[in-house]
C-alpha cells in the first residue's frame, strides 16, 4: 500500500555566542517522546518553511527569527510515520532564548551532542555539528 506523504517539519539550529546549540527534550507522550530535539514543528498548508520556522521558534523558544539559512533536508521513515525535516540555521534573531512549553532544555557544546539521544532522523545534523561542519 502506498504510504501517505511525509510530514513536513521546519527545524531550527540556534547557536549562542559560545557556539553552543539550543536543544530541548520532547514531552514523553509525543512521537519520539523523551528524545532531545531542535525546536520546530509542522509546516502548515500554504505556509513557507521560513514562516513556519519563525512561528514555531516564537512559540517554543521565545525568539523572533530575523535571518535563517537552509542547511539540509532529511527524509526519514519511522515506520509509524514519515518525516521531512527542513533544517535551517538561525543566523540572526531577537529576544532571549528560553523554552516556553515546559520542556527541559539546555545549551550544549557541539562536541557533547553525542551524549543526548535524538530521533534517528537527526543523526546527519548531529554528525555535521559534532564534526564542526556547522
Ligand atoms: N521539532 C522537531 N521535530 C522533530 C525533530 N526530529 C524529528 O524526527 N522530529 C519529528 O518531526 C515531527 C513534527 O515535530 P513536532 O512534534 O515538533 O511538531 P509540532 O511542534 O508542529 O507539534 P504539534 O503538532 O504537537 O503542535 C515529529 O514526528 C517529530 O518526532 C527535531 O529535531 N525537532
Ligand atoms: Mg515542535
Amino acid at each position: 500500500m502506498a504510504k501517505s506523504k511525509p510530514i513536513h517539519v521546519a527545524v531550527g539550529v540556534i547557536l549562542n555566542s559560545d557556539g553552543a546549540v539550543f536543544i530541548s527534550r520532547r514531552h514523553a507522550h509525543l512521537h519520539q517522546g523523551g528524545k532531545w530535539e531542535f525546536p520546530g514543528g509542522k509546516v502548515e498548508a500554504g505556509e513557507t518553511v521560513l514562516a513556519a520556522l519563525q512561528r514555531e521558534l516564537q512559540e517554543e523558544c521565545n525568539i523572533a527569527v530575523e535571518q535563517a539559512l537552509p542547511l539540509t533536508v532529511i527524509e526519514h521513515d519511522y515506520g509509524d510515520k514519515r518525516v521531512r525535516l527542513d533544517v535551517w540555521q538561525v543566523t540572526s534573531f531577537s529576544g532571549e532564548v528560553k523554552q516556553r512549553e515546559g520542556q527541559e532544555w539546555c545549551w550544549v557544546a557541539k562536541h557533547e551532542l553525542d551524549a543526548y539521544p535524538f530521533p534517528a532522523a537527526n543523526q546527519a545534523i548531529i554528525d555535521c555539528l559534532t564534526q564542526g561542519q556547522i
